[in-house]
C-alpha cells in the first residue's frame, strides 16, 4: 500500500502520460454551526489523472461526502484549492460555472423528476442548456441505452426498480459529455445483487466514456472493484491516511473478486479501517 499524507502523488498512473485532472491542494473545510465549528477536512492533498478511476473511503462522517461536495461546487472549501483541468474551481467561494460545466454528479437518491419521462429525466441538463428538444432526445435515446434503458424511455421513475432509477440518474449526469463523474454512494440503497450489476456497469460506462471518476463508497469489495486507487480517509477531521493501488487489469469481471490480488488489497485496507476502531 502506498502511504503518503501530504502529497498523494499516483505511483499506478505515473508516467503513463495522462494529464492530471484534478489537483487538489492544501484544501481544509470547518462547517459553522450555532454549536460551534466542526472540522470536517484537513490538509487534504491530492492528484487525480484523466480517466483514472478513484473510489473514497473512510468512517461515516469522515468527510467523504464533505470531499466530493466541494469537487462539485457545491460547497466551498474554507482553504485550499481545487483544479480540475488546469482551471481553478474556486475563487474565494465563489464557484466557476465554466468548470462546473465539466463535471456531471450522481448522488444516493436518483432525484428524478416524478412528473417527468425517464426520456425528459436524462435531457433535462440539455434543455437547462437550450439544446433543442430533437438534439436533446436523440441525445436522451442514445445514454438510455448505455445504461441499458433504452425501453423506459416512455416510462415515468415510479415504474423503474431503484437500480433503473439509479442508471437514469447515471445517464442524466452524463448527458452533457462530463469529463469528470463524481459519485456519492450511488448504489447505497440497492440490495447486494442489484449493486453487484450496477458495478460492472458503472466499470463499463466509465470505459465506455472515458469519464475520470470520484466514487464515494462505505464497502470496501466495491472499493476496490471499481478502482485504480482507493484514498482511505481518517475519521474526523478527514485526512488521506493512506492510498492502496488496485494492480487488476479491465474489464474487471465479478469472478477478480475470489482471486488473490484483489483480496489482498480489501485485506490491507480492512485492517487500516480496523485500527481506527483500536485508537
Ligand atoms: N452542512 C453541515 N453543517 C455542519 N456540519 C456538517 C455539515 N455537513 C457535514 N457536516 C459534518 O461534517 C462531518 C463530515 O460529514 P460528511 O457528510 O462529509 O461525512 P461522510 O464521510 O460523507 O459521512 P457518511 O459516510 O456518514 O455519509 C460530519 O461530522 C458532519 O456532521
Amino acid at each position: 500500500m502506498h502511504v503518503d499524507s501530504t502529497l498523494a502523488s499516483l505511483p499506478a498512473a505515473e508516467g503513463d502520460g495522462r494529464p492530471v485532472e484534478i489537483r487538489i491542494e492544501g484544501l481544509h473545510k470547518t462547517y459553522k454551526t450555532e454549536r460551534g465549528s466542526v472540522e470536517a477536512l484537513s490538509n487534504i492533498n491530492l492528484e487525480i489523472r484523466r480517466r483514472e478511476f478513484v473510489s473514497l473511503i473512510g468512517r461515516s462522517g469522515c468527510g467523504k461526502t464533505t470531499l466530493l461536495r466541494i469537487m462539485a461546487g457545491l460547497v466551498a472549501p474554507t482553504a485550499g484549492q481545487v483544479e480540475i483541468g488546469d482551471k481553478s474551481l474556486w475563487h474565494n467561494g465563489t464557484v466557476d460555472s465554466s468548470v462546473i460545466k465539466r463535471l456531471g454528479v450522481v448522488f444516493q437518491d436518483a432525484n428524478l423528476f416524478p412528473w417527468y419521462s425517464i426520456e425528459e429525466n436524462i435531457a433535462l441538463p440539455l434543455k437547462l442548456r437550450g439544446v433543442k428538444k430533437r438534439e436533446r432526445l436523440e441525445r436522451a435515446g442514445e445514454l438510455a441505452e448505455l445504461v441499458g434503458l433504452d425501453k423506459f424511455l416512455r416510462s415515468y421513475p415510479r415504474e423503474l426498480s431503484g437500480g433503473m432509477r439509479q442508471r437514469a440518474a447515471i445517464a442524466r449526469a452524463l448527458s452533457d459529455n462530463p469529463e469528470l463523474l463524481l459519485m456519492d454512494e450511488p448504489f447505497g440503497a440497492l440490495d447486494a445483487l442489484t449493486r453487484e450489476k450496477m458495478n460492472l456497469e458503472i466499470q463499463r460506462i466509465a470505459l465506455a466514456t472515458q469519464a475520470t471518476v470520484v466514487f464515494v463508497t462505505h464497502d470496501i469489495e466495491e472499493a476496490v472493484f471499481l478502482g485504480d486507487r482507493v484514498v482511505h480517509l481518517t475519521p474526523r477531521p478527514g485526512r488521506i491516511k493512506d492510498i492502496a493501488d488496485v494492480p487488476l487489469a479491465r474489464p474487471r469481471a465479478v469472478e477478480v473478486q475470489t482471486g488473490k490480488e484483489f483480496n489482498t488489497v480489501v485485506a490491507e485496507l480492512r485492517a487500516s479501517l480496523n485500527q481506527e476502531d483500536e485508537q
